[in-house]
């Protein structure tokens, strides 16, 4: 069992959206004191995730108010617990989307955190001590360590911030199905925001051939030539979707809004998978033909386990993987969370949390 903290004594300011109207204000709020498995950290860059969106709207029916999204977190440690291993004070860390799991189930016992049921998560969840959690658009955070992860030295923080969350929702679907190691493979990414563009990274990085599939006209140019994409599909143009039919392996949707499956799913070879992490928020529609007559698989995923976070770190810090960020300062984060609605961020934009335009009475 992770611990049970229920000292929430630690004044921390941040930013929270009030209510459905999205709008983010500054709001001060309580954290809990450092306990004996935690780590405090001084956030200093926290990325923008669509989910943040979807949260401070409410989009999915299940934001609680005040919100402070956030969990796409980088900062460095200022406290250790006496209980904790392996981090120490002044150590460059990030923390992603899972703040703790029971530890016991199969999931928890087989670094698969993610799936366990009693997952909780940085921002928007429900705490172990029933307190609501507050994520990274905050200027300190407090830890369990078993779900901080290490930021390897050479990768600047407020670029490897997106990788928390980002970055590892899109390496452990392409890992889970061997598509590290093995090079050469057809693959499609629908939807070049964010998540996308880091999948179009890794998925060069492992050896393989990739698509990027786009409702927008003007991302070809840049998939391309920024991004190094191999292909460049227009999903509104039927003659490029007919004329790529049964030509991938293997196609991550990382679309944020609702749009049809059908025409994606007829890319796929035969026994191709699509897998979706996008979670546009009204239900898809599953037609039967193109899975009956390609065996073709559907599947989703959340994130990645801490382990496979790490992993994802290192390897990026080994073949200099970050992401593509428009760094804002706290005050900007609403014309951030319109712009990001309109798909206008080429490709994350990252919080510089510890920047001084907010005059602020707490760390
Ligand atoms: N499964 C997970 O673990 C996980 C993790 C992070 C984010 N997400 C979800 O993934 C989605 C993408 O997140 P992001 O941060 O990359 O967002 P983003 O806004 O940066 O990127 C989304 C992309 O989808 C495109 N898009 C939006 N609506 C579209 C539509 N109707 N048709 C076609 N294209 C459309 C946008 O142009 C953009 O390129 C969000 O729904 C987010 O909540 C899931
Ligand atoms: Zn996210
Ligand atoms: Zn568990």
């Amino acid at each position: 069992m992770a611990q049970i903290t229920p000292n929430h004594t630690l004044a921390v300011y941040g930013w929270a959206a009030l209510d459905s109207s999205g709008k983010i204000v500054p709001y001060t709020f309580k954290r809990r004191e450092n306990g004996v498995k935690d780590v405090t950290i001084k956030i200093l860059y926290c990325g923008i995730c669509h989910t943040d969106l979807h949260f401070a709207r409410n989009d999915w029916g299940n934001t609680t108010y005040p919100v402070v999204p956030g969990h796409e977190i980088t900062g460095v440690v200022t406290k250790v617990g006496s209980d904790v291993k392996g981090f120490k004070e002044g150590d460059r860390v990030g923390v992603g989307y899972l703040a703790a799991s029971c530890l016991h189930c199969e999931y928890c016992k087989t670094d698969q955190e993610n799936y366990c049921e009693k997952l909780q998560s940085t921002s928007n969840g429900v705490f172990w001590d029933g307190s609501i959690t507050y994520g990274g658009y905050s200027k300190l955070l407090v830890a369990d360590y078993r779900y901080v992860v290490h930021i390897p030295e050479n990768l600047p923080m407020d670029a490897a911030a997106p990788l928390l969350c980002a970055g590892i929702t899109v390496f452990n679907p392409l890992k889970d199905h061997g598509l590290v190691t093995s090079p050469g493979k057809k693959i499609g990414v629908v939807g070049l925001g964010g998540l996308g563009h880091v999948a179009v990274k890794f998925a060069k990085a492992f050896g393989h051939h990739v698509t990027v599939i786009s409702t927008s006209p003007s991302k070809e140019a840049e998939a391309k030539q920024r991004l190094g994409a191999h292909d460049f599909i227009l999903s509104s143009n039927v003659n490029q979707m007919q004329a790529a039919v049964r030509s991938l392996d293997f196609i991550l949707d990382t679309v944020s809004g609702e749009h049809a499956l059908l025409p994606i799913l007829e890319l796929l070879k035969v026994k191709g998978t699509l897998f979706i992490v996008g979670a546009p928020d009204k239900p898809f529609e599953l037609p039967a033909f193109p899975l009956i007559f390609g065996k073709r698989s559907v599947k989703g995923g959340i994130i990645g386990g801490i382990k496979e976070t790490q992993e994802m770190l290192d390897y990026c810090g080994k073949h200099n993987i970050t992401c593509d960020i428009e760094l804002i300062t706290p005050d900007r984060v609403n014309e951030a969370m319109e712009r990001l609605d309109k798909n206008d961020v080429r490709y994350r934009f990252v919080i510089d949390i510890a920047s001084n335009s907010n005059n602020h009475p707490f760390i």
